[in-house]
């Protein structure tokens, strides 16, 4: 049969054999059976060839599992004991640190009231004056300084919260100005402003210079308020952010000094009695490299020139202004408040200076600003109803912090006693300062 695989067959068709009773194929399901069969004898032949070693090993197993069993019971109830201790402590850490920040947050309190009561000095401007080296030391004669009060010339006495002398280095400047500047950190605007005649060092007192010790009022200030926000504040849950803008007024005209001294418009703010600069940039300080940066990118654009009285003269009155904006993280208290630490351009007579064309207009728009400050400081101290601000640039800029209840305002007179006429010009300007209050003021919210 064709196709068929009956092995019967085979003889039929000229094969050599003769089955005459052919052996049945096995089918799969038979040798499977059989397989099993071969593997379970050879297991029982095996286990009568070992029969101890294999019990024995059983046994030693189970012992191994129950061994660690007892051990896997015992880390259980370890763990859950270390758990319960674990769960406590965390409870009463939680506990203490919300004491300890409590405590903090009224010690603080307590510090804040003492220490703004003790900066504010029942509203007056503060006034501080910084004296450089005498070239000539016969000058000496004529400019005696002592400790709060400065002799002129055998005759007047002028009498200053502090006086810094030509020995007082940049570390013991900001050391009496921190006090003050810490205030901004409290919600209060403060301003420091740098007057006095040309090469008396005010750029040097509020810039200083690329070098640690040589490092001036605004790169100090910077690194103190991170610091202090950092290592105090944020302890009793006080979150600050700082960004800072830096512009200039040269010939009337206000420029930004960090955006390639783009040229502003100034806008008056009725409501809140300021002055908005129109487009100024902001840029976030996150730590002092970054005023670096801005510092050395801000001179790269000032206005500076060669003039009769100083090499490397600012032509132009320059504001850095550091913007705080903090917030609470508990109670949602907020304060906007900013540091402005000014440097304005220094006072000189137009003979003496010998300026001619573009250097004398400069000084003619120096003098006429400075002579409007002057103007609006007069009458803050005579309770006028009208201040001039809108007359300069410069004061409309500063109006925020020399109007009344708005700033803690502090100058700092700069002399160089070489020069015997402006010496005497300032400390009869700064006796005029002394004698304005600006009344306390208010925390900016
Ligand atoms: N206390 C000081 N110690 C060391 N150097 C000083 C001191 N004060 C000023 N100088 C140096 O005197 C020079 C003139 O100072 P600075 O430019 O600060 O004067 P200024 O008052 O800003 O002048 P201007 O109004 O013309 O810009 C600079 O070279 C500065 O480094």
């Amino acid at each position: 049969m064709q196709g068929s695989d009956d092995l019967s067959d085979i003889g039929k068709f000229g094969g050599n054999f003769e089955i005459e009773n052919p052996v049945p194929r096995p089918s799969s399901n038979d040798v499977d059976l059989l397989n099993n069969k071969l593997h379970a004898m050879s297991l029982k032949s095996r286990m009568t060839l070992h029969p101890g070693a294999d019990s024995m090993r059983i046994i030693q197993l189970e012992n191994e599992v129950r061994q660690l069993r007892e051990q896997h019971l015992n880390l259980k109830n370890d763990y859950s004991m270390v758990e319960e201790k674990f769960r406590k402590q965390e409870v009463l850490l939680h506990k203490l640190t919300e004491r300890y920040r409590k405590e903090l947050m009224e010690r603080d309190e307590e510090l804040r009231k003492v220490h703004n009561e003790m900066v504010d000095l029942k509203g007056q401007i503060r006034v501080a004056v910084r004296v450089r080296k005498y070239e000539d030391e016969k000058n000496e004669d004529i400019c005696v300084v002592g400790e709060n009060d400065i002799k002129f010339d055998n005759k007047a006495e002028y009498h200053f919260e502090h006086i810094f002398n030509a020995r007082n280095d940049q570390e013991m400047v900001f050391g009496q100005v921190k006090e003050l500047i810490l205030s901004v950190l409290h919600g209060y605007n403060v301003c420091l402003i740098a007057y006095g005649p040309t090469g008396s060092g005010k750029t040097f007192t509020m810039r200083g210079e690329n070098n640690e010790n040589l490092a001036g009022v605004i790169p100090r200030s910077i690194q103190f308020l991170l610091e202090h926000s950092e290592q105090q504040l944020a302890a009793i849950g006080w979150k600050f952010n700082f960004s800072a803008s830096y512009l200039e007024v040269y010939n009337e005209e206000v420029f930004d000094l960090l955006d390639q001294r783009k040229k502003c418009d100034l806008k008056l703010n009725g409501s809140t009695s300021s002055t908005n600069v129109i487009g100024l940039k902001k840029v976030q300080i996150k730590s002092i490299f970054d005023t670096e940066t801005l510092m050395n990118l801000a001179d790269s654009y000032r206005s500076t020139a060669s003039t009769g009285c100083n090499s490397q003269s600012s032509r132009s009155h320059a504001i850095f202004q550091i913007h705080v904006d903090a917030i609470h993280s508990k109670t949602g208290q907020i304060a906007k408040c900013s540091l402005n630490l000014v440097d304005l351009a220094g006072s000189e007579r137009v003979k003496e200076s010998g300026a001619q064309g573009e250097r004398f207009a400069e000084l003619t728009n120096i003098n006429q600003s400075l002579s409007t400050l002057k103007r609006c400081i007069r009458a803050q101290m005579n309770n006028s109803s009208h201040i001039p601000f809108r007359e300069s640039k410069l004061t409309l800029l500063l109006r925020t912090y020399l109007g009344k209840g708005s700033s803690k305002t502090m100058f700092i007179a700069h002399l160089n006693p070489n020069d015997v006429a402006e010496t005497k010009r300032t400390l009869e300007f700064t006796k005029e300062l002394r004698s304005t209050n600006l009344g306390r003021a208010q925390v900016q919210k």
